[in-house]
């Protein structure tokens, strides 16, 4: 940004483009990092911050670790310049993401925000309260996921939002409505199955499988 000489006042020849990430990153991980740096090269964003939500609303409580370790676990995927874990929706009490939308558009009227998604969240959408407030009000840009992406793009979201599909390269030459699918290859990491492994490792060993290993139990 420069200084306008006439004014004095800051110019607005491109404003600051941030992506927006939300997510539980229960834990965080490789694929959530691999989406925001393909978002933010294809997309030339400034930055992306990785929403760490205080509760998914359509997520059960249980199994949930608490926001503290989310966020560190958040943070360690970051670099702290471009990609950055962020705590602002504990920080104003939002769950939902039109309301947080709403909000962080009023604190930073200078943003350009972009809301993005993996394209599980796409089919998801129409279950999110508000959500064509959300598209209404800003560009969504979806990242191809293992299992989703054919799926996502004949969903209902994807269906009711048709005429607004643009190509990556246009998704901010006007304003929102606008979506459209970031092409980069998909990343199988999920934090169910991070989950499940770092159960798997933790359970005990039962006496009958150590013996089918051809140990005996001590
Ligand atoms: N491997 C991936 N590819 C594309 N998008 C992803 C990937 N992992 C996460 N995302 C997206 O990142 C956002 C946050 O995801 P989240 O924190 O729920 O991780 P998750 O791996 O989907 O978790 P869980 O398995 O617990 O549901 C969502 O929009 C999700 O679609
Ligand atoms: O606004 C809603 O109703 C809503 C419902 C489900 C999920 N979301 C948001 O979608 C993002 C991805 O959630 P998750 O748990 O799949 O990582 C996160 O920012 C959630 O707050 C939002």
């Amino acid at each position: 940004m420069r200084t306008d000489r006439t004014t004095g006042r800051w110019g607005d020849r491109r404003r600051i483009r941030i992506g927006l990430l939300g997510g539980s990153f229960n834990p965080a991980h490789d694929g959530h990092r691999h989406v925001a740096l393909h978002a933010l090269r294809a997309l030339r964003l400034d930055q992306v911050w990785l929403l760490v939500s205080p509760g998914n609303p359509l997520k059960p409580r249980a199994g949930m670790a608490p926001f503290a370790e989310r966020l560190a676990s958040a943070q360690k995927i970051g670099d702290g310049v471009r990609l950055l874990a962020s705590d602002i929706e504990a920080a104003i009490g939002q769950r939902y993401s039109a309301r947080t939308l709403q909000r962080l558009q009023q604190l930073f009227p200078r943003a350009r925000f972009v809301w993005i998604i993996g394209a599980d969240n796409l089919w998801q959408l129409p279950r999110w309260r508000d959500w064509r407030r959300l598209a209404a009000r800003t560009a969504i840009a979806v990242l191809p996921r293992p299992g989703w992406t054919r799926r996502a793009l004949h969903g209902a979201a994807a269906s009711r939002l048709r005429r607004y599909r643009r190509d990556p390269g246009a998704l901010l030459q006007d304003g929102a409505p606008a979506w459209a699918l970031v092409p980069a290859p998909e990343h199988p990491a999920s934090a169910t199955a991070l989950r499940q492994a770092a159960a798997a490792a933790a359970a005990p060993v039962a006496p009958e499988q150590l013996r089918r290993a051809g140990l005996q139990p001590g």
